[in-house]
């Protein structure tokens, strides 16, 4: 039998490889256009990989071909083979999460036609006499007149125009819909003149402009350094040039002010990309950055996955910002991939933060990053100094010491604003017998169950678990029930006990409802004196000019965690979180604490993060921990803690190369989670090549061995959640 002509086409399941399909025409379809195909009993969207022959006698034709050119520029592809490998995930599944929805679900990859009602010559005529007897029709042209541009049908709408009264309108000849023009580029790229920079933000500016082909820079300035100013004058180059600029920021929605600043500074088509999105609003924006409509792309992490037509820079702002890894399925981190995609386009790439990742700051020592520092912040406001407070010294049931709580009354009197932090939401984070020590804990994890008073609600915070708060101790049935410790709501209630002023809680319970962040937001931001109580949605690049004082309770769980990151992490969140304070007037920062003495914490405390930074580089490097030495873990789910084990210890039993590590296994430190059992199992190496030679080794082992599937497993590369 000869060869028949074939594709090897990538699918989104969890196998790896490509799989042959036969391709009845003369001419294959490049590599990158989408097919459609069946896959036993399902039919899939794939990518064409490559072209090949084969004599296997029951191959199956691709169904249907759906693009003529890539879907992917040949750049993306290859960024998702890179990946593909480096995180030792199926190539299908990323290019797969590389797509929008629309197009992995096989519709067309074109954008929508958008359309607007405008009146007709005929229309602009028609007297109101005319249409004396029928109101809606009168309105409806008098909206219409009012807009000469014309509104689109979701404009119409919101003005409460019936679409059946534009229809009347449209049968008698009065208004028609025409499709929206493309934008001529606007001549002139600023809509809004740059803030006179100061000597630091003019050098790093410079260095930014000037740099030709990949660059990758750090900008390492403290809080309310102006880094945003820096950006913006950076792309302005960039973008009078005819370039794209991608920007990538943790979480558009908790900062909608940061869109709003490149909105109002540049007169040119600005696109998001974010889950908060609907499926259609995201290909539109994609292509319209694919085909160079869209001049700058902001978006979260999987946003590094957008084509650019013509691009010039890529920026990645709080590049510390842990939510730019994926922690689940395809669990990649978009602070790395921008760098290789920036290597790879060679263009400029910089990472922005005011508390850089040890990672990223190790690059920048050894020079393979150009370093960009601002020290100071670009208000006349110096950095308001942390003042450690004994926190073992507050009441009993009373979260605030007295003085922090003077020192809030003081604030708000002075017509300013406060912000207490406490990471932790709802009321109490454990309700106990005080008869027997019964404490109320989830039947499903490792942990306790929060009290949601307001919903008079127990909630496990990692299952989602939820029972009713019982009235007796279900162990010796004694009524002494009561609460330990305070979160978000309770410390909401106490302040709004004592405080005159209006108390605003800003936590993921708080701000469920659509648009009330938002809300919340521009009520703090009209500037009168009210107090936040808030979780680290609190934390992330909010600039509240008249935010004047900052109270943060119980960071100490971080600097004493058993994971390595836990001090990098909690320096990060307590300088983030401090920096919101006194950006426009003298500000003040306290920091009540059970371990006023502990020697990180007074560091991280001193707000001398370089050297903080350098004490825990010190410790990474004696230990071989990141970045001196690299992760890879496997973690492990079984209805049973023997068979999440058993599974990983016949991995473990696997000859590794030499210098390759294995701790493990042993049970996760959170070691019940939704009813699983929970194991884990860590790689660790000082150089990369032989780390990933032992991972293809395990992997290949994994995907034979009969326990893997009395299991749920993944690998995750670099880890960041060690819990
Ligand atoms: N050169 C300048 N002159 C005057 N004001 C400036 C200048 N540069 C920046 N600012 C202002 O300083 C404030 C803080 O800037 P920005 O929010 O960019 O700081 P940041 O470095 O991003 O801080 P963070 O890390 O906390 O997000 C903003 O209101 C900004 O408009
Ligand atoms: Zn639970």
């Amino acid at each position: 039998m000869s060869a028949k002509k074939t594709l090897q086409i990538a699918l989104p399941v969890p196998l790896t490889g490509c799989f042959d399909y036969l391709y009845p025409g003369d001419t294959p379809p490049p590599r990158g256009c989408r097919v459609q195909v069946s896959f036993g009993r399902r039919t899939l969207v794939g990518l064409v990989h490559g072209h090949g022959n084969s004599d296997y006698p029951k191959l199956k034709a691709v169904q249907r071909v759906l693009d003529d050119s890539p879907v992917l520029p040949t750049e993306l592809y290859q960024l998702c083979e890179r990946a593909a490998r480096y995180y030792h995930h199926p190539l299908g599944e990323v290019l797969n999460y590389a797509l929008p929805a629309l197009l992995r679900q096989g519709n067309d990859a074109e954008a929508s036609q958008e359309k607007r009602w405008q009146l007709t010559e005929r229309g602009h005529h028609v007297s109101d006499d005319q249409v004396s007897r029928a109101p809606r029709q009168r309105q409806a042209l008098h909206t219409l007149r009012d807009h000469p541009k014309g509104l689109s049908s979701a404009m119409l709408a919101a003005l409460e125009v019936p679409s059946a009264t534009l229809a009347s309108l449209r049968d008698k000849g009065w208004a028609e819909q025409v499709a929206l023009d493309d934008d001529a580029p606007p001549k002139d790229i600023l809509a809004q003149p740059p803030l006179a920079a100061n000597a630091e933000q003019r050098k790093a500016i410079r260095a930014l402009q000037e740099a030709r082909g990949f660059t990758p820079f750090l900008l390492d300035g403290v809080t309310g350094s102006g880094k945003t100013e820096v950006y913006l004058q950076a792309m302005t180059a960039h973008l009078t040039a005819g370039k794209q600029v991608l920007v990538l920021i943790p979480e558009i929605g908790l900062t909608p002010q940061t869109v709003q600043r490149f909105r109002q500074r540049f007169a040119v088509p600005v696109v998001t990309l974010h889950s908060g999105l609907s499926d259609r609003e995201r290909l539109d924006n994609w292509l319209a950055a694919r085909d160079g409509k869209a001049r700058i792309i902001i978006g979260t992490r999987s946003a590094i996955f957008t084509p650019l037509a013509d691009p010039g820079l890529i920026i990645v702002d709080e590049a510390h910002d842990a939510s730019l890894k994926q922690q689940d399925g395809f669990r990649f981190h978009a602070r790395d991939l921008a760098t290789w995609r920036a290597q790879q386009l060679d263009i400029p790439v910089v990472l922005g933060s005011a508390t850089p990742a040890l990672e990223t700051l190790q690059l920048a020592r050894q020079e393979r990053f150009q370093w960009l520092k601002l020290s100071q912040r670009a208000t006349d406001q110096g950095r308001p100094p942390i003042e450690i407070l004994d926190g073992t010294l507050a009441a009993p049931g009373q979260p605030l010491l007295p003085q922090s709580l003077q020192a809030i009354k003081h604030c708000v009197e002075q017509g300013n604003q406060a912000l207490v932090f406490i990471n932790r939401r709802g009321y109490a984070p454990m309700i106990l017998c005080q008869d027997c020590g019964w404490q109320a804990e989830c039947r499903r994890c490792d942990s306790f169950l929060t009290w949601h008073r307001s919903e008079g609600s127990l909630r496990c915070h990692h299952c989602d678990y939820q029972q009713r708060v019982p009235s007796r101790c279900p162990d010796c049935g004694s009524s002494a029930i009561h609460e330990a410790g305070s979160g978000t709501e309770k410390l909401t209630e106490l302040l709004e006990q004592s405080i005159q002023v209006p108390v605003i809680r800003i936590d993921r319970d708080a701000t469920r409802r659509k648009g009330s962040l938002d809300a919340h937001l521009a009520t703090i931001q009209q500037g009168n004196p009210v107090v936040m109580v808030g979780t680290q949605m609190l934390a992330k690049g909010h600039h509240f000019p008249k935010l004047s004082l900052v109270v943060i309770l119980d960071m100490d769980a971080g600097f004493l965690s058993a994971d390595f990151r836990g001090p990098e992490q909690a320096a990060q969140l307590l300088l983030q979180v401090a920096g919101r304070s006194g950006r426009e007037n003298q500000g003040r920062v306290l920091l009540q604490t059970r371990h006023p003495d502990h020697p990180l914490l007074q560091l991280a405390a001193s707000g001398d993060y370089p050297a903080l930074a350098s004490a825990l580089l010190e410790e990474r490097k004696m230990a071989g921990l990141p970045p001196f030495g690299h992760l890879a873990l496997f973690r492990c789910e079984a209805m049973s803690m023997n068979k999440a084990m058993e599974f990983l210890q016949q991995l473990a039993g696997i000859p590794l190369p030499p210098d390759v590590h294995l701790l493990g296994p042993v049970p996760a430190p959170m070691e019940r989670r939704a009813g699983r059992y929970r194991t884990q199992m860590l790689l660790q190496c000082t150089s990369r090549p032989p780390l990933h030679q032992a991972i293809s080794l395990l992997l290949e082992q994994a995907r034979t061995l009969p326990t893997a599937r009395q299991c749920r497993w993944h690998l995750d590369v670099d880890p960041i959640d060690m819990l």
